[in-house]
């Protein structure tokens, strides 16, 4: 606001030294003044909104980052941190919490198109560690990757190319699925993530539900965002996680056993490098490991934590092919019938959600 008064200040300067008013009345003089400064104040205070507004990130508008780390994996995958311009106020970690699994897109600007990446809730240090933001912290907004080149692809090999510092914009977030969610709900402990003892999770004051997550490749991102976050999900999740090789998840395999190790997560995965491990040569033993889907019975007091995984929703979420094997096709505009291995389980379109 100082610059603001500044300008309020410099406008009756003026004034005075033209000597607008000095053969008028004080009081038309007066009038003049005050109008001219209000003016010159509400425009000031428009412009001081409208710059200030378009450095936070927002779905209306681009807002500008730079490239702050690359972490080069193997020749396909990255990770890849970008830092805005401009501090962002809003903690989109507190306010999206593992309720809602959100992306940005990012704009190729040769070619006009955006397209969507899913932010992590890490940093990248120095020595090219990778560390999980802890409760309240956004590091002024800066958000991380886990990225996949393709061949013929766009903008993911463009942005593998960018150099450290280049600057690139970004809009957003978008909610891409959204669970029920109690405001007065107790946050999940998550101090395993930094090596210390998680505090006991039954202080919860609602029954937490299940889930089944099926993710190919790069569609890991969705789930390590939810069980990363600030105030992570708080129910079992079932993950059916299928990839060429774990090696392609770099520091993040790391951050996916602690989540193994702390029960946050029952991991089954298949790596299709090595016939006899990938998702199709185990097909059958996959099929009787996945369990039917229970009853979502609502908001209800705390009772226990179950230890028996009852999954009251399977969310999908990888490239086409893999979303068709496991569900049936994804369409642009719709989600399709469930077909495949869940539909063949008694999964149906109330309880699958294909995420593209
Ligand atoms: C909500 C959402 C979140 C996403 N989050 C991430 C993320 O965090 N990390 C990430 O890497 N991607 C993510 N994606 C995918 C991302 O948006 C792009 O589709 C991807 O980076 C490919 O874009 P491109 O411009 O490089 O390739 P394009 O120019 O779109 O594709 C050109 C060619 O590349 C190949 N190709 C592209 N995508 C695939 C694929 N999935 N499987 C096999 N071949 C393919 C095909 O040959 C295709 O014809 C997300 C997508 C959505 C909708």
């Amino acid at each position: 606001m100082k610059w603001l008064t500044a300008g309020v200040r410099r406008a009756s300067t003026k004034a005075s030294t033209h000597g607008i008013s000095t053969n008028k009345t004080p009081l038309i003089r007066n009038i003049l003044l005050a109008s001219g400064s209000a003016a010159i104040a509400t425009l000031s205070w428009k412009y001081y909104q409208i710059n200030d507004s378009q450095t936070e990130l927002s779905r209306e508008y681009f807002t500008k980052y730079h490239i702050s780390k690359k972490y080069a994996i193997d020749q396909n995958h990255f990770l890849v941190q970008l830092t805005p311009l401009k501090p962002q106020r809003v903690n989109l970690w507190k306010e999206m919490n593992s309720s809602k699994l959100w992306s940005v897109e990012v704009m190729q600007p040769q070619i006009m198109v955006v397209r969507n990446y899913t932010p992590l809730p890490l940093k990248i240090d120095d020595n090219n560690s990778v560390e999980v933001l802890r409760d309240g912290e956004n590091a002024d907004g800066t958000l991380t990757f886990y990225i996949k080149q393709y061949t013929q692809g766009e903008v993911a090999r463009w942005i593998n190319r960018l150099p450290l510092g280049h600057v690139v914009e970004l809009r957003g977030p978008f909610v891409e699925y959204e669970f029920p969610e109690n405001v007065d709900e107790v946050k999940r402990d998550r101090s395993f993530l930094w090596g210390n003892q998680d505090n006991a999770n039954s202080n919860f004051k609602y029954q937490p539900f299940d889930i089944l997550f099926f993710t190919g490749g790069t569609g890991i991102v969705t789930l390590l965002q939810m069980t990363l976050t600030e105030s992570p999900f708080r129910g079992k999740i079932g993950v059916y996680h299928s990839c060429r090789s774990l090696s392609e998840l770099g520091p993040l395999h790391a951050l996916l056993t602690k989540l193994e190790d702390n029960k946050r997560i029952e991991l089954r995965i298949n790596e299709s490098k090595e016939k006899y491990t990938s998702f199709r040569s185990n097909a059958t033993a996959l099929l009787k490991s996945i369990p039917p889907p229970y009853p979502y019975n609502g908001t209800e007091p705390f009772k226990t934590v179950n230890s028996k995984l009852e999954p009251v929703q399977a969310l999908v979420c990888g490239p086409d092919g893999f979303i068709s094997t496991v569900s049936g096709p994804i369409y642009d505009t719709t989600q399709g019938p469930i077909k495949g291995i869940l539909g063949s389980l008694g999964w149906n379109n109330a309880n699958v959600y294909k995420l593209s």
